[in-house]
């Protein structure tokens, strides 16, 4: 299974096809639109939300409710395209035209792609680096992300995620059991977090960062229930299942490391407190009886929750700006800002989940390969029985 996507963070849309489903997976526009109002959500998103309300247009692939086996093509919608269609627009202007119209940005922000890709593919408008570049993208993964979940939930497979910490207050998390218990407890509050004591702390952060003109990252957690264990591979480094959601992870914008399990804390332990010990019973086959590692060992999942981290660095522009150089002029500048999220570490932890959901779906559908939803379910459930008898 694959996807792409295409589109401008400013251009009239933005779409994803998505390759390889099983025909007759159930799926309806509604089972996408409620991921992405998800991420459309959080406190200290900036005003680009209030203009989008994101929905996803079905193109092909799907008819009376059912997946065919054929590419899945959906669009979302930029509203805010109707503000820019002469600076976006696809035909070529005239010299003069394009002075007045471009918005042409020779000012790169630290922190983000522009002067890198500028250099790169040799655009000395940075705006041809930005449009792409921008988080705006993250939408469509999040709607493939959304046919994933689906596919997986008929699998029996749960997907959450939740906002761990946000500049530096921590949720506590110690009383958390399962994944419907952290998915109840993340919608209820404005920031993702289970722990409302510490969401109030975490708004807190994120009014005070504002108001000095500032940004705050942050760290959120995807927590799957219900994989069978064996997932994956250690053959070879491209097939292990926990290097593909690590990529994942860090291929969402402003993310920055990831950690499984007990993560970066391993390094401080002995090795009898971070393995997890094996048990086996009639009733739930192979268990562990501790959770620590995450979920994963030799690039394979053992059966146990995965639960893996990622950290979400402040938002790169500020309204307290940092110093550049003006490409044209070479002289220094501090740039000027128009819009900006403070914090967008809640619409990330849903970004995040849609990409860890993928993962794992691609990964499944390529373990137990069919072309129809019934013998991929049937498949899976045999393995199920037999890796619990092993
Ligand atoms: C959901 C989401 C929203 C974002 N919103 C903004 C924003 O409003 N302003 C901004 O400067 N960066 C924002 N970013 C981060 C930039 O897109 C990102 O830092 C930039 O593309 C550079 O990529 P890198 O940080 O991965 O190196 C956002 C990221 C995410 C995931
Ligand atoms: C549009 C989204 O996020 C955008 C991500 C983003 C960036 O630089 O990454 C910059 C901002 O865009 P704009 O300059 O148009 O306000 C955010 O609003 C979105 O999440 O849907």
């Amino acid at each position: 299974m694959r996807y792409l996507t295409a589109g401008e963070s400013h251009g009239p849309q933005l779409t994803t096809i998505i390759e390889g489903l099983p025909a007759g997976l159930l799926l309806a526009s509604e089972d996408i639109n409620k991921h992405l109002t998800r991420r459309q959500k959080g406190y200290g998103r900036g005003r680009r939300m209030q203009i989008e309300t994101d929905q996803a247009q079905i193109q092909s692939g799907i008819r009376h409710g059912k997946t065919l086996g054929s590419p899945v093509a959906l669009v979302v919608e930029n509203k805010d395209w109707k503000h820019w269609t002469k600076i976006m627009g696809a035909e070529s202007l005239s010299e003069d035209e394009a002075e007045e119209v471009k918005r042409k940005v020779t000012r790169p922000r630290p922190g983000h792609a522009d002067l890198n890709g500028g250099i790169k593919y040799g655009h000395r408008d940075m705006r041809n680096v930005l449009e792409r570049s921008s988080a705006r993208e993250t939408t469509v993964r999040v709607a493939a992300g959304a046919v994933a979940q689906k596919l997986l939930e008929e699998l029996g497979i749960n997907v959450s995620c939740h906002v761990k910490e946000i500049g530096g207050v921590r949720a506590n998390t110690d009383d958390l059991h399962s994944v419907e218990e952290i998915r109840r407890r993340a919608e209820n509050s404005e920031v993702r977090c289970v722990d409302p004591e510490a969401s109030e702390k975490m708004k807190e952060a994120i009014d005070l960062a504002k108001k000095k003109g500032d940004t705050i990252g942050g760290v959120v957690e995807v927590v799957i229930e219900g994989v069978p264990a064996g997932v994956g591979s250690y053959v070879h480094y491209d097939r292990k299942l926990d290097a593909k959601i690590a990529a994942a992870i860090m291929s969402i914008n402003a993310f920055k490391g990831v950690e499984f399990g007990m993560g970066f804390e391993m390094a401080k332990r002995f090795g009898s407190q971070v393995h997890d010990e094996i048990a086996w019973s009639e009733e739930s086959g192979y268990t562990r009886k501790t959770n620590r590692l995450g979920g994963f060992e030799g690039g394979m999942t053992t059966g146990m929750p995965i639960v893996v981290r990622g950290v979400m660095k402040p938002i790169p522009t500020l309204y307290k700006p940092l110093e550049s150089v003006d490409i044209e002029t070479k002289q220094p500048f501090t740039a000027s800002i128009e819009r900006s999220d403070s914090c967008a570490v809640p619409a990330a932890a849903v970004v995040a989940e849609a990409v860890v959901a993928w993962e794992v779906a691609a990964a499944l559908v390529e373990q137990f390969e069919s072309d129809r939803m019934d013998h991929f379910i049937h498949r899976i459930n045999d393995y199920r029985d037999y890796a619990k008898g092993f």
